[in-house]
């Protein structure tokens, strides 16, 4: 239908259609035809101002440090949609449409017109638009420039659309994100960190949708603009991670059934995409880094008064109407020359974009119109809006470096320091000294010293194998998160990328990401199908159909490969070396992917790298598992810590894209319920079904594999070529010849030790001896008194006492044999003296009472001798 009418309405300047353009540069120079119609408001048309944007053509090596500030205008574009099932059923009739590429027009007041910078008819595909309106925004914004892209428009005039768009129709914000990586792949001389952020603005409350904590957050100001204090910011590795990111954040995004829209968003979301980049290669340390962001602005359309809406419907209606009131008015002061005040801050939708709209960056201002005339007013009302907005004027500019800012520059400054700290852990590797030059002699010292230093080297080991993995796990995790071509800079044949760049399709996985239909239920909607009736929409949906058959099983989530390892992380393989087929493991998140097998991959075709075709991708993706596998690689050391970390890695995003179809197939099957006769639904509820069985599979099969790394990896340790390892088995050979030795020592060690003991003990038993005696000589000495009567004096028994002075055991512990002589003579005079002194007691008795039996003469006898007894023992 508005395709007829457009071709019923030829262009009256004849700007013919032929002029469609692909390319940003084009855009923005088609609109410098002049055109001197004047608009309704009697303005001239905007046509002319943009005349001013440059072509915009991507030479990395060349940018300049300084700004390098050219005046241009804000790109404004209208986009049409075509009249919805309902409103053609209500026999709206149009009331505005696209006169040409560039001049909308008043069907009832043809005088009444105005010129943008490219107006889109209802059949134009979204890939159109980005291309016109997009592209050069993103461009840029890889360079170092900031962008801006929004889509502004009436509640249900296909603003979501257009920046999000669904399966069959990707919107801007997948595209540029597609776009961005692709920019990246064809850019081998510089090296990218890319973080996003996803917020909403509700009810002029700025929250998280990456963080359902972070509510109600701040906008702050620095030098560099505005801010939102807190925001998360999510690292970004591929494409389908970004999407899973916003398919995640859409979750929690404000939407609500209107009148006009089942799904009309309630709440101003801001995607951003920060970009940073340095030069990459030898001698690019201490270049300077570029840092920019993209923002991507899906607004809440205004709504008319005519819009019957109560309760929370109406509070949100007119938060979403006074911030777009203020956005205008905002425009309107810009383009005032005269205006002093810019109210900024009425808004927060205006704060936030303060630094975009202030000309600190490129703008698109993509329109998006109905072109029912139920909605002729609120058209108009875009359309002036649009018309307003073409006169900002805008100085974009290269961003200065700001290091401490830079997270690209304090990734790589990290990674520096950590390998030389590994470096350093290497180096202080030095073998123990020589145990062979130790003295035999003292079998105890050599005994302890050889269990230190058994007990020091294995906490040694341990200490510097932990720090080691921990270096290098924190290097390569560092290492991923920076992205590069898996172009070789050297060998590329586009060293600048220059000229149209490749079109990268959609894989399975990032279009599981966009809602198989998005928002075409609009209230009675009955037909699907009548908006993708159109020609080039069909196209469209074949040219994703195509790549969806091409890419399938081939998904580009790991599209492009995290940074190279360098050198002293293990050297690039030479991916020319057809010699060395690698064992690599699929990384392949797609749905259908290939369940990350084992399979053998030859290394040919670097070139093939290049390519646009999923198998290109696939070869990227074959590369990064063979530096990570890497047989080549002296990273062996982490390999499986590598593999493991992929596979969870691949895991985590498997499950998320579970739940998140689960959620959608919730949402589906509860529509379905509510409108049984849609076939569709139950066609979409069964693939869903499908897809999240495949998944499922897949994640259990992953399980499966990590469990074997593990196992794997504990049966077989990955540091047997290193030096350090060698430098281990030298000391552990040693250490084994000298436990040898220890251990038959030990053992002569032993038996000396057990005579010894057994001579102790011995000594031990002759002091108890020792013990009793005495204790037996000082009763006897009780009888000190009667031992006078028989002539021992007491210094005589003070004598003898010391005689049998006690024997210290440390002595006989100390020389044993000395002690145990002077035992055997102390016990002989003991002996000797103990049998005189019982002879003495003995003789007392006799003479005292006198034996019965004896006879006199042997009593003299005895008496004599006992003298002469005495006499001796006297002496
Ligand atoms: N160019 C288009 N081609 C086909 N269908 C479109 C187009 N633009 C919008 N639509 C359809 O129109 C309906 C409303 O679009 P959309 O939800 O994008 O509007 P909106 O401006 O974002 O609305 P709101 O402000 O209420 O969120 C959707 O069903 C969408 O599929």
């Amino acid at each position: 239908m508005m395709a007829s009418k457009q071709r019923l309405k030829p262009n009256k300047l004849g700007l013919s259609s032929s002029n469609a353009v692909n390319s940003p540069s084009s855009s923005t120079t088609s609109s410098s035809k002049p055109y001197v119609e004047t608009s309704i408001d009697g303005q001239s048309s905007p046509a002319s101002s943009s005349s001013r944007s440059k072509p915009l053509h991507f030479h990395p090596d060349s940018l300049p440090l300084e700004a390098d500030r050219s005046k241009e205008n804000v790109t404004v574009t209208v986009r049409f949609r075509p009249l919805s099932p309902r409103e053609i059923r209500q026999g709206e009739e149009i009331a505005w449409y696209a006169d040409g590429e560039t001049i909308v027009r008043n069907e009832h007041n043809p005088s009444i017109a105005y010129a943008y910078d490219r107006v889109f008819g209802p059949t134009t595909t979204t890939r159109h638009v980005y291309d016109v309106a997009a592209q050069h925004i993103v461009n840029g914004a890889m360079e170092g420039v900031n962008g801006t892209i929004f889509a502004y428009g009436v509640t249900s005039s296909g603003k979501t659309h257009t920046m999000h768009g669904d399966q069959r129709s990707p919107g801007i914000i997948p595209l540029a994100v597609k776009d961005a990586f692709g920019i990246i792949q064809e850019t081998p001389n510089r090296e990218f960190l890319l973080r996003v952020s996803y917020l909403e603005i509700y009810n002029e409350v700025v929250n998280d949708l990456l963080n359902p904590a972070g509510q109600n957050l701040r906008i702050r100001e620095d030098a560099q603009g505005t801010f939102v204090e807190g925001v998360k910011e999510e690292v970004v590795l591929s494409p389908a991670h970004a999407l899973s990111l916003i398919a995640a954040g859409e979750e929690h995004r404000h939407v609500g059934s209107t009148n006009f829209n089942i799904q009309s968003s309630r709440s101003h979301t801001v995607f951003t995409l920060t970009i940073e980049s340095s030069p990459f290669g030898e001698n690019s340390e201490g270049e300077a880094v570029t840092l920019s962001q993209l923002n991507l602005i899906d607004l809440a359309g205004s709504e008319s008064s005519k819009v019957e809406t109560t309760g929370a419907r109406r509070k949100e209606g007119s938060y979403i109407n006074k911030s777009l009131l203020t956005l205008g008015t905002v425009i309107s002061k810009l383009t005032d020359g005269r205006a002093t005040h810019i109210p900024y801050r009425d808004s927060k939708l205006t704060r936030l974009l303060q630094s975009s709209l202030s000309g600190h960056g490129r703008v698109s201002l993509i329109c998006t119109v109905t072109p029912s005339s139920s909605n002729s007013e609120e058209t108009h009302n875009t359309l002036k809006f649009a018309h307003r907005a073409k006169h900002i004027e805008i100085q974009a500019a290269q961003n200065k470096i700001i290091d401490e800012k830079s997270l690209i520059k304090k990734y790589q400054n990290e990674i520096r320091r950590l390998k030389e700290e590994l470096d350093q852990l290497k180096r202080g590797i030095v073998p123990v000294p020589q145990i062979k030059d130790v003295p035999d002699n003292d079998l105890v010292i050599l005994k302890q010293k050889l269990e230190d230093g058994q007990v020091k080297l294995q906490s040694r080991l341990e200490q510097e194998e932990e720090a080691k993995a921990a270096l290098l796990g924190r290097i390569q995790r560092l290492t991923k998160l920076i992205l590069v071509s898996t172009k070789d800079s050297q060998s590329s044949r586009f060293p600048h990328r220059a000229g149209p760049r490749r079109r990268h399709s959609f894989g399975e996985e990032e279009l599981a990401y966009l809602p198989y239909k998005r928002r075409d239920l609009m209230l009675d909607d009955e037909s699907s199908e009548v908006y993708i009736s159109t020609e080039s929409n069909v196209e469209t949906a074949d040219d994703v159909h195509k790549g969806e058959k091409k890419s399938k099983k081939h998904g580009l989530l790991n599209w492009l490969k995290p940074r190279k390892r360098d050198s002293s992380m293990g050297a690039l393989v030479s991916t020319n070396d057809k010699s060395s087929a690698a064992k690599s493991i699929s990384t392949s998140s797609t749905p259908q992917g290939e369940n990350c097998n084992f399979q053998t991959e030859s290394r040919h075709s670097q070139s093939l790298v290049t390519e646009s075709s999923p198998s290109a991708d696939r070869l990227s993706e074959t590369r990064e598992d063979r530096d990570i596998l890497g047989h080549e690689t002296p990273l062996n050391t982490s390999k499986s810590a590598d593999q493991v970390e992929l596979l969870t890695e691949q895991h985590k995003i498997l499950s998320g894209e579970v739940a998140l179809q689960t959620s959608a197939l919730r949402r589906i099957s509860e529509e379905a319920a509510r409108n049984p006769q849609k076939e569709l639904l139950q066609v979409e509820i069964r693939n869903l079904n499908e897809e999240i069985k495949g998944k499922n599979e897949q994640i259990a099969s992953l399980e499966k594999q990590i469990a074997d790394f593990a196992m794997a990896s504990q049966r077989k340790p990955d540091f047997e070529a290193s030096p350090y390892v060698q430098s281990v088995d030298d000391l552990m050979a040693q250490l084994n010849e000298k436990s040898f030795e220890l251990e038959v020592k030990a053992a002569d060690n032993r038996i000396i030790q057990e005579q010894l003991d057994q001579k102790i003990q011995e000594c031990a038993d002759l002091q108890g001896t020792v013990a009793s005696l005495k204790q037996q000589l000082s009763d006897a000495l009780e009888f000190g008194s009667s031992l006078n009567t028989v002539g021992i004096t007491s210094q005589q028994v003070t004598e003898r006492k010391s005689l049998l002075a006690p024997i210290s055991l440390d002595k006989v512990n100390a020389k044993s044999s000395d002690v145990n002589d002077a035992l055997l003579s102390q016990e002989k005079v003991y002996y000797l003296g103990l049998l005189s002194f019982f002879l003495l007691i003995r003789l007392y008795l006799i003479r005292q009472k006198g034996p019965p039996s004896l006879p006199k003469l042997s009593k003299n006898l005895w008496q004599k001798n006992f003298d002469n007894n005495n006499v001796v023992m006297t002496q």
